[in-house]
């Protein structure tokens, strides 16, 4: 069937609908947030956001007596959009309900473009982004340092993760392993682990034990067999969720947190796994090449482009073998692509 253009006047029905809908769904919210503040509510306690449903909340209680216990809750007006992660203040009410009065501040905040580039927030609170590796999709040097910005942009720790182990040459001279090496050199911390034969794995979970964690990487590089294997008996797949609700489906695209049995925390959602280098300046990508720190802004012209020029102070770097070539031609290229306007 030919694909049909709305008139002005069906667009306007439709926007009409839709509103009326809206307003429909606000006054249902507004008159269940009412009945809950009229009810019988608990006090005052803090509360750790595991999810979230459109406009409502999923908290986990964290008061011993209540400990473990879920509540979808309400928000009061006036209260910032939360995400996954956040640590609240909330009330809990009858039959699981409960509404959330205010929230902590965060101490980091992954966040992501939305579907108009705006970057939103969407995991708060995370202490460690496990970046995945493996020999096969084989990682370009590239792809490494736009994590490591992106993590470094967001002051979050990252652990540098090659999976698929039982795949490496026992002579450890793989081209994965070369390159993660140049990373691990620098300081960066670097685990082999495969989630295939199950080898490294309590190391990486001694790394996960208290802390909030997020897994990224592209795609096939084992994300999901390794979370697979840290949470078992856990359905992380999107619209496993449903049975939360008790009124239907309600698949979600959001971040969802779960406790690792053994400690520690994951934070996941397609979403998250795809994190990337999003948008960022020029200053933040040199931030993220922190060995290039004392050579930046020496070069002897101001333009340099650290190709050929005389007096270039990375290029002597390199030759004095402070500066790996790898992480030169990174820089080079990633600097490349960050559009003129933003210098
Ligand atoms: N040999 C080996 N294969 C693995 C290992 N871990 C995962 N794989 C395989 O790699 C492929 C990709 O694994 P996934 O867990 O789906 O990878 P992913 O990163 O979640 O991929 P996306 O869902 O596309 O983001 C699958 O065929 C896995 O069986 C490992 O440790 N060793
Ligand atoms: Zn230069």
């Amino acid at each position: 069937m030919a694909k049909r253009t709305l008139n002005r006047r069906q667009g306007w029905r439709i926007n009409k609908i839709q509103d009326e809908r809206l307003a429909r769904a606000a006054k249902r919210e507004e008159r269940t947030l009412e009945e809950l503040e009229g009810g019988d509510l608990g006090v005052e306690q803090h509360g750790l956001v595991i999810a979230h449903f459109g406009v409502q909340v999923e908290v986990e209680a964290e008061a011993p007596e209540l400990a473990g216990q879920t509540y979808r809750c309400y928000l009061r007006a006036n209260l910032p959009a939360l995400v996954t992660g956040d640590r609240v203040v909330w009330r809990p009410g009858n039959q699981g309900l409960g509404i959330i009065v205010a929230q902590l501040p965060r101490h980091s905040e992954l966040r992501r473009p939305d579907s108009r580039g705006t970057l939103k927030p969407v995991a708060a609170n995370v202490d460690l982004i496990v970046i995945v590796f493996a020999p096969l999709p084989e990682p370009h040097a590239n792809l490494i340092d736009r994590y490591i910005i992106a993590a470094e942009h967001a002051g979050i720790k990252p652990l540098l993760l090659l999976n698929k182990s039982d795949l490496l040459d026992p002579s450890g001279s793989s081209r994965a392993h070369n390159l993660l090496n140049t990373y691990h050199s620098l300081g960066y911390p670097l685990l082999e682990v495969s989630a295939y034969s199950g080898d490294g794995l309590e190391q990486l979970q001694a790394q996960l034990n208290n802390r909030v964690s997020v897994f990224v990487g592209q795609s096939g590089v084992g994300k999901s067999s390794l979370v697979n294997r840290l949470l078992p008996d856990t359905d992380t797949r999107v619209g496993a969720l449903s049975e939360l609700t008790g009124k239907g489906t309600h698949t979600t695209t959001t971040a969802r947190l779960f406790h690792f049995p053994s400690g520690g925390q994951l934070i996941d959602s397609p979403g998250i796994r795809e994190f990337g280098l999003g948008h960022v300046s020029v200053a933040d990508v040199e931030a993220g090449f922190f060995e290039f720190q004392e050579f930046l802004g020496h070069c002897r012209f101001r333009n340099c482009s650290h190709e050929h020029e005389p007096g270039c102070a990375l290029l002597e770097a390199v030759a004095a073998g402070k500066i790996s070539t790898q992480r030169l031609a990174s820089f080079k290229h990633i600097i490349s692509g960050i559009s003129q306007e933003q210098y």
